[in-house]
């Protein structure tokens, strides 16, 4: 890639602590960690980091190494979710890109004006008021004081906080400096946003219009990189996720890949879920999954399909022990917006035949000309009937493939001429009768 090409380059990033040493950076504390604890324990927090007791039970001067040979490339326009388990890596990576904290090794390029939304103290100034920080930050990113007044009344609209414009923000409550940290890092024109789970704080619905400020600033074409617990947030906004353990980038891609990998610790591409060679696969005593992936008619797998062609799903899993009347697979199926499209087991299942240890394949197929064009997400689940009615295992999202409507492939649609997308889950083939003159 040349420069222009992306808007974040990290290649070998390394950040070390040394315990015992005072880092810098250790006068820090996350917004999220200001406003997840209480004042009290915020100044014990604060108290601890002071006087070096944080970490007090590791040993003197040992070398931890909490990033470790991370590198990846993030494209302009692209939101990634970095996700991961605590302590994994997350926040320390966002804060080494926003330069709060020094790298021990390694190389960071980013190209574009970085507004970041991550620890209380940077950006805003506590003895400026809210209508003096939103200028200082506008100028901070190069905006001149004439864009920034265009864009004040949305911020201050926002955020909410008309009223206290010309109160210090040190007064401001811990929900109120979160709105307006919000507001100004995502309207000041960034061409970068940095953000740390702040989102996971306050109220459902400042968490809803949070998630559509970003998804407009995501769509405007802006870079976003969002830490988050939250699996479902990460997925309504990022289309692309990296997944960090014990400092390491262990896997980077599609977000329902990573976030599947992530949730079930399978080797996943999304036409295809593997868990033929791990010890814990997903089940119980009775029945558990071998793999489950998407084919056409030529039993190949793939993502994507025409409108005109067929689509087998099949679920392979493991009968551990004799069962007294046979499984039943199922799928779900769900469109891109979440909404269920069907639920389909077996029509023709015969529960009274006993099952015998073995490996079994169960396929469906989605008949051609069923669903419009679009992406589809498939769960999986294997039910028994060994102790009353009992789920082996069920994964939400599993798979996923797209059905795509080739206009060159359709001499009607061609004939037609409307190239738009015909609305609709289904676009069924219905039987037409015509008659005229009833
Ligand atoms: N100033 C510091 N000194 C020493 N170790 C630190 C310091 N800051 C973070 N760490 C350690 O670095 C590791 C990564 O921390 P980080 O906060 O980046 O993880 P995270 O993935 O964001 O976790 P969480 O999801 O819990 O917020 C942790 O083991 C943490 O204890």
């Amino acid at each position: 890639m040349t420069t222009s090409e992306f808007a974040i380059r990290v290649q070998g990033l390394g950040k070390k602590y040394t315990i015992g040493h005072q880092d810098k950076s250790e006068g820090y504390l996350s917004l999220r960690d200001s406003l997840t604890q209480g004042t009290r324990q915020l100044a014990q927090q604060a108290f601890n980091i002071i006087s070096g007791r944080q970490h007090a039970p590791r040993t003197r001067n040992e070398d931890i190494w909490v990033l470790d040979d991370v590198s990846f490339d993030i494209t302009p326009g692209e939101v990634v979710g970095i996700i991961g388990k605590n302590g994994a890596g997350k926040s320390t990576l966002l804060k080494v890109l926003t330069r709060i904290t020094d790298l021990s090794r390694g190389r960071i390029e980013i190209n574009g004006r970085v507004a970041s939304l991550l620890e209380v103290g940077t950006g805003f100034h506590p003895e400026l008021t809210g209508r003096e920080n939103i200028y200082l930050n506008g100028s901070i990113l190069g905006m001149s004081r004439a864009e920034i007044k265009k864009k004040f009344d949305t911020i201050v609209d926002f955020a909410g906080v008309e009223k206290f414009l010309d109160t210090p923000v040190k007064r401001y409550s811990s929900g109120m400096y979160v709105r307006l940290a919000f507001a100004v890092a995502s309207h000041l024109d960034p061409e970068i946003l940095l953000i740390d789970e702040v989102l996971a704080v306050g109220d459902m619905e400042f968490q809803k219009k949070c998630l559509g400020r970003m998804d407009e600033v995501a769509k405007d074409g802006r870079t976003v990189l969002f830490v988050s617990h939250s699996l479902p947030m990460v997925s309504s906004l990022c289309s692309s996720c990296i997944l960090l353990d014990s400092g390491r980038v262990v896997a980077q891609g599609s977000t329902s890949d990573i976030v599947l990998r992530y949730q079930t610790g399978a080797d996943v591409n999304s036409s295809k879920i593997d868990f033929g060679n791990k010890t814990n696969p997903p089940g119980d005593e009775y029945v558990t999954l071998d793999s489950a992936w998407v084919e056409n008619s030529a039993n190949a797998q793939t993502l994507e399909f025409s409108i005109f062609e067929p689509i087998r799903l099949c679920i392979r899993f493991r009968v551990n022990k004799t069962l007294s009347k046979s499984p039943l697979p199922n799928v779900h199926v769900t469109d891109s917006a979440g909404n269920y499209v069907f639920v389909a087991s077996p029509h023709n299942w015969n529960e009274q035949t006993a099952i015998a240890p073995n490996e079994y394949t169960a396929c469906c197929v989605i008949p051609a000309h069923l669903l419009n064009d679009g992406m589809f997400s498939v769960g999986i689940a294997v039910n028994h009937f060994q102790n009353g009615l009992s789920t082996a295992f069920f994964i939400q999202h599993a798979l996923s493939f797209y059905v795509l409507d080739r206009i060159e492939q359709n001499p009607l649609r061609q004939e037609s001429g409307w190239a738009g997308r015909i609305p609709g889950v289904i676009r069924p083939l219905l039987d037409w009768n015509i008659v005229g003159g009833r």
